[in-house]
């Protein structure tokens, strides 16, 4: 297998994305991608990568899974932003030896959310390394100017809000890594691991759920759930200068993470504070849209909880046991470089 042939091999179904994904003036193919952009709007941009090991294995993920979840991972970071996902860019670098249906199958993944998603592949870069795989993806979206939900604006008296069902994705985690068997030689899952599988391997970015929230006029800060709900809450009371409390007893617990969690003698709380790759999103919004928010993803079928309130008082997150104690909690969650 040769580099150009490769590059052709992964790329040539860009011919048969419809007509829904935005078109660019020039394409893959030449030294770099263009595309006209929309006056009165903002140019949004991230990346974020994905390692064998380190962010899957052969006992976690299918090759087409690792592909969608890359893809997943980035249009959830412009999904943060309020923002709508229009292209993107894939480096990946893959042992000299690698099978090439392996590459197939990543790249039958990646394009398969990208359609979902409404997401243009412009173009990205093909090494070999002496190590693991490595899929990096930048996404480029699109926000009307002016409008993008950041992190430092959550206001004292907001209600903190999560889409979803936070956990389920390290509960998939633990269970997928205590079978110890190639994920693609699992076949159809008996519930109630299903669901905690699906998180992890497939998850959801909430697109159209934070787009509903921009245009509700009610959003206050936003944030993903790449890392464990209290770092996310973290982040947005560091950014925004208030404390979040969070409510133990109002944090949506999943009937089937509840379950995994009793049979696996873990609390499902520390997989939602501190387990991560939900995608889900966290966020907060001002009190007088509360009702009409929760009514409005009601109607579309997307689960909202109100888990907590921003407050003046304190600084940091702090989690409202069962019990009425109140706790400080610590920015736990992954960390790349923690021994
Ligand atoms: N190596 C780097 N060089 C420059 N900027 C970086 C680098 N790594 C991260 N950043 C920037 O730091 C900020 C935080 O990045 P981070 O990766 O923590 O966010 P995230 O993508 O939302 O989280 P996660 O990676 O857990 O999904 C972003 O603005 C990002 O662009
Ligand atoms: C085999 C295996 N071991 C551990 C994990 C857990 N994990 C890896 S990276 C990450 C945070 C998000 O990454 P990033 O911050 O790079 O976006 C988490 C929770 C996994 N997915 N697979
Ligand atoms: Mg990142
Ligand atoms: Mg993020
Ligand atoms: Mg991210």
């Amino acid at each position: 297998m040769d580099e150009f042939a490769l590059i052709r091999r992964l790329t040539e179904r860009r011919t048969r994305t419809g007509a829904a994904l935005p078109p660019l003036a020039v394409g893959i193919g030449d030294d770099a991608a263009v595309a006209d952009w929309p006056s009165g709007s903002q140019i949004v941009m991230s990346c974020d990568t994905m390692v064998q090991e380190v962010h899957f294995k052969r006992v976690t993920m299918k090759d087409s899974d690792v592909g969608y979840k890359a893809m997943a991972s980035n249009i959830s970071d412009i999904a943060a932003m309020g923002a709508i996902p229009r292209y993107a860019l894939l480096s990946l670098s893959a042992p000299k030896n690698v099978p090439v249906s392996r590459l197939d199958n990543l790249y039958e993944g990646l394009y398969e959310c990208a359609e979902q998603f409404g997401v243009t592949v412009a173009g990205g870069d093909t090494t070999s390394t002496p190590g693991e795989i490595v899929l990096a993806v930048t996404i480029i979206g699109e926000i009307e100017q002016g409008r993008a939900l950041v992190r430092s604006s959550a206001r004292p008296g907001d209600a903190v809000f999560v889409t979803g069902y936070p956990g389920c994705s390290a509960a998939g985690l633990h269970y997928l890594l205590g079978r110890q068997q190639a994920a693609d030689s699992i076949g159809e899952l008996t519930q109630p691991y299903r669901f905690l599988v699906q998180a992890h391997q497939r998850p959801q970015p909430q697109v159209k759920a934070a787009r509903m929230l921009l245009q509700s006029g009610f959003a206050g800060a936003l944030n993903d759930v790449s890392d464990g709900v209290a770092s996310e809450a973290a982040e947005i009371a560091e950014a925004s200068g208030v404390g979040l409390l969070l409510e133990e007893g109002r944090l949506p617990v999943h009937p089937d993470l509840a379950e995994y969690a009793r049979l696996a003698s873990r609390e499902p709380l520390d997989w939602i504070l501190g387990g991560g790759e939900d995608y889900q999103l966290l966020g907060t919004v001002r009190p007088e849209g509360v009702n009409e928010l929760a009514a409005l993803f009601s109607r579309h079928g997307i689960p909202l909880a109100i888990v907590g309130e921003v407050s003046e008082r304190f600084t940091g997150v702090r989690l409202l046991r069962r019990s009425g104690a109140i706790e400080p909690v610590d920015k736990r969650g992954y960390n790349h470089f923690d021994n």
